[in-house]
Parts: structure tokens; sequence; C-alpha cells
């Protein structure tokens, strides 16, 4: 059985609504962890929160909990204002960073807490615990203790007992910051299957790009505690709010530019492109600028191409190729050159052609 087909068994209208945060705002003492963040997560979608360390991801998903008192904004759930109540009356499946599974209760037992806290009678929790052990693949480790398991099974079991209440929202802290590199593009996918099984609003904070542009349908990013840009992951990345969100999601750089006479004027006028040699995207996010990602420039020593000459500052060997950190001037670039590419200390960089993206307010 799906989990979907699970939650089925009851009506669910009083979820269609999903969860909708509005100007949330959260001190620690004199502290504004998060400062007049909104963002909504539709039932079924999973909506990932990312940003650097101390941006406030955490603090979002426990104000949203109800977990931290919050000094501002409202929380609404399935269509009800939930600000003022208790993280018990949410109806809110939490999986914190640890997982915090029971070590002395069993699989089962684990999945059952929740159902058994709100009373569920015991016939309808078992039957219940069965299905949440189908959808997650644990049925035949049900009597396991949590130290029997490993460190995947041990996330699906929190991830059932989460899901075991039929919550209106699933709340995901980093939920695969505490597995092994290797075995994490494997639990992503994973998860993704069984996130796209449930009809709840999922909200997961991750610092981890790749998790959130993989797992997420729409992405909020954070920086200080604010919200810089809140998008699908495919806007992020062409059409970046600022340089903090090019740089943060891609390692891209965002520079301002005009265009003048068929080129674009980058760096204060020094570096001139022909737009010829750009991609030309429209942006909803006002000023032209110039997006180059590692792949956007070139070393050339082609005199009648448009260059940049730069100072090699770092070079990295990425196995197929060599990674230069340059500077022009106060602006930091990246340029990937082939493994066998002779460098000196500066160089002379152009764009590859079709590579490096010109947005331009309604183009
Ligand atoms: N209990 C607390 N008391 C005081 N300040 C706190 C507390 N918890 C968090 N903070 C501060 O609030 C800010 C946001 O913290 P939060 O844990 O939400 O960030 P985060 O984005 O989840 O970070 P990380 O990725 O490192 O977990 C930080 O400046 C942090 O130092």
């Amino acid at each position: 059985m799906s989990i979907r087909a699970a939650a089925d068994r009851r009506s669910a209208p009083a979820r269609a609504e999903g969860l909708a945060v509005d100007g949330l705002t959260v001190h620690y003492g004199s502290t504004a962890a998060v400062r007049g963040v909104s963002l909504d997560v539709a039932p079924a979608e999973t909506v990932a929160v990312i940003g650097p360390s101390g941006c406030g991801k955490s603090t979002t998903l426990r104000a949203v909990a109800g977990l931290v008192p919050v000094s501002g904004g409202a929380v609404s759930l399935a269509g009800r204002d939930v600000t003022g109540w208790n993280p018990s009356r949410r109806n809110i499946g939490l999986v914190p960073q640890n997982y915090a599974v029971f070590p002395h209760m069993s699989v089962a037992a684990n999945i059952a807490y929740g159902l058994r806290a709100r009373g569920t009678a015991a016939a309808r929790r078992r039957e219940r615990v069965r299905e949440m052990l189908e959808v997650t693949r644990l049925t035949d480790l049900a009597q396991r203790r949590p130290d029997q398991l490993s460190g995947g099974q041990r996330q699906r079991v929190a991830l059932a007992r989460a899901l075991a209440i039929r919550p209106d929202a699933l709340l995901l802290d980093e939920p695969l910051a505490a597995l092994d590199p290797q075995l994490r593009g494997g639990l992503r996918r994973e998860l993704a299957a069984m996130l796209a099984e449930t009809d709840c609003a999922t909200l997961i904070v991750t610092h981890d790009q790749q998790e959130a542009l993989s797992l997420g349908s729409r992405i909020a990013l954070l920086r200080e505690g604010r919200l810089v840009q809140f998008d699908t992951p495919r806007r992020l990345w062409d059409d970046p709010a600022d340089a903090f969100v090019a740089d943060f999601l891609a390692g891209a750089v965002l520079l301002d530019a005009v265009v003048d006479d068929g080129h674009a004027l980058a760096l204060d006028g020094r570096w001139r492109v022909p737009v010829r040699d750009l991609a030309v995207r429209p942006t909803a996010h006002g000023s032209t600028r110039l997006l180059l990602r590692h792949d956007s420039l070139t070393v050339t020593d082609d005199p009648a191409r448009a260059v940049l000459e730069a100072r090699v500052t770092h070079s990295e060997f990425t196995g197929d190729g060599v990674r230069l950190t340059v500077r022009a001037g106060e602006q930091v670039l990246g340029v990937r050159v082939p493994p066998d590419a002779r460098v000196g200390g500066s160089v002379s960089l152009a764009v590859a052609p079709g590579r490096a993206v010109l947005l331009t307010p309604g183009a």
C-alpha cells in the first residue's frame, strides 16, 4: 500500500490548504533569528528551506512546530491559524535532525508512539502501524530496536512515526545530514519517492544545495533570518534574485551589466562582451546582469576576442580538468580549463559562446 492510499482512508478536506507562514519573526532574547519570513506549502508539496549556517532554518521549522514562541507573524495549517497553539494540537509530524527515535522501544512501538499519545484505540493503532511499516518497508524489522538498524533504516522509522498520525504538515530537519556521504544519494532518491506518496505539506530544512534542488518543488533561501528568494529550483538556478543566491546555489557569479551597441559591458565597462556570444534570458529581478557559471569562461590567447585580463590565485585539479580561481580587479571568478592546459600567473578570459547568460528585464 502507498502512503497516499493509506492516508486516503480518512476524509481529509481540512488539510486542503496546506501550510502558510506569514511574516514570521522569532527572537532569542534581543537577537532576531527569523525576520518577517513568508512562505506557503501546498498539500502534497515539498518545500526546501536552505541557507548558510545560522540563517534561521531550524528556527523557522521549530516555530512552525510551535516549539519556539514567535514574536510576530502567523502560522496557519489546513486553513486554521495555529500561531498560539501548543505543539501537540497542531497535527504536525516532526523529524528532528538526530531522528530522536526511542532507543528502548521496538520499531513498531516507536511508530505507534504518537498514536498512543493521542489515545488511538489499540486495534486502529495496530492497523496504522502495520500500514506504516509496509510503506516504509520496515515490516521485517518491526521488532528490532533502533540500535539494531542502519542509519537509513532509523531515518525511515522516524519518518514512519511522524506520518503515522496523518499530519497536516511534515517537518524534516536535515534528514540526511547524519548519514554517510556515500549513502546520501541513494537515500535522497528513496526519501523523494516516499515524500511523493504523502499528501501532507512537507517542509524540509537542509544546508545541502543538491538536496534542496532535488527534493524541493520550491526552495526558500534564507540569509541572516530573511527570505531572499522563494521559487522553483529551475528559476532559482536560471534567474537568481541576487549575487548571494547565484553563489550559494551554484557557485555562480552575477555581474551588473549594461547593454550598449550590441555589447554587454560589465566590471565598470572594463569587459565588453558581444551579445551574440551570450545566451539572453528575461529576468524577474529588475536589472541587467551577466550570470557566469564554472563553464561560462575559457582561457584564450586569441587577441581578436573580447578578453578580460585576470590573475590566477588558485588552481585545483578536478579529474576531468583544472578549476582556476582568478581575480580581475576586485572580482573573483572561476574558470575550468582542460587538465593539460598550460596557464601562467595571468590569463586572458573570454566567454565560451552561449555559456554565459545575459539576464535582461523584459527581454
Ligand atoms: N536557543 C537559542 N538561543 C539563542 N540563540 C539561538 C538559539 N538557537 C539558535 N540561535 C541563533 O539563532 C540564529 C538562527 O539559528 P538556527 O539554528 O535557526 O540557524 P540554522 O540556519 O538552522 O543553522 P544551521 O544550519 O547551523 O543549523 C543563529 O544566529 C543562532 O546562533
